[in-house]
């Protein structure tokens, strides 16, 4: 069975306990490496608080030395808006035309996939993998209700994540976590600017040892 090629995108401003929960049970479920990938100009949000190289350094101290979480660079070196669409490309021209591509999201980010960088094509590319997220049930009513035209789209791709090996793209899948992760790179910045204490336990030692020296996300500045 071809191996899957396991994507998780993000701001990561900061990474924080819940991205790697996700990723560790995904890697594990589906028995592939996550690649995690930090956006350096992500296209949905304003300018980050952290620097990319910021964000892309307290990754890899937060997955240092753990088996089968690896962080991919690439955006990083390139210019512009980090459009999904264009990192799914080179990632296809890497990894050939039948490798099983998927790319990971929260389930907040399925409402909002039409506003996407030419969101259909990402289909042609890979698949999607949704991720259960607080107060983002991702389920057939809640999509026809609150984003259609996804909700159009996504109808014939349903399908199991053990089914995702199938073909080279074109899937959606959900994957239930069995607790979904309360945790937001917001609520985490603003605990760390307003001195509360419990910012630690979202965050693995080295990253808050990092974001302490750096005094990333205080008072002023979160
Ligand atoms: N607790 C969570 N449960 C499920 N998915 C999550 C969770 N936190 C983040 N994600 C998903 O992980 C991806 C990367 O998240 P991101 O780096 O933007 O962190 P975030 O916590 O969503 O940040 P922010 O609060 O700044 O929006 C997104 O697809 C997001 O939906
Ligand atoms: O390609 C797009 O238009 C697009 C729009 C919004 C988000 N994304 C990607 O989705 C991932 C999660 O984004 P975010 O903003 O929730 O951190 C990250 O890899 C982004 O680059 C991509």
């Amino acid at each position: 069975m071809t191996p899957l090629v396991l994507c998780y995108g993000g701001t990561f401003d900061p990474v924080h306990t819940g991205h790697l929960a996700i990723a560790r049970a995904v890697r594990d479920a589906l028995h592939a490496d996550v690649h995690l990938l930090p956006a350096a100009d992500p296209p949905h949000k304003g300018p980050t608080h952290a620097d990319a190289e910021q964000r892309a350094h307290m990754l890899e101290l937060a997955v240092q030395g753990e088996a089968g979480l690896i962080v991919d660079r690439r955006e990083l070196r390139r210019a512009g808006p980090s459009y999904t669409v264009d990192t799914l490309r080179e990632l296809r021209a890497e990894y050939g035309p039948h490798a099983p591509l998927v790319w990971m999201v929260g389930g907040d980010s399925v409402f909002e996939l039409a506003t996407w960088h030419r969101w259909r094509e990402l289909f042609d590319l890979g698949h999607l993998l949704a991720i259960d997220r607080p107060g983002a049930p991702i389920d057939q009513d809640a999509l026809a209700a609150r984003a259609p035209a996804v909700h159009v789209e996504l109808a014939p791709r349903w399908c199991l994540p053990s089914q995702l090996h199938a073909l080279p793209a074109g899937g959606f899948a959900e994957f239930r976590l069995g607790a979904e992760r309360p945790e937001s790179s917001t609520e985490l910045r603003r605990r760390i600017a307003a001195d509360d204490p419990r910012w630690r336990d979202w965050v693995p030692a080295p990253v808050a040892a990092f974001i302490h020296q750096s005094g990333l996300y205080g008072r002023s500045g979160a």
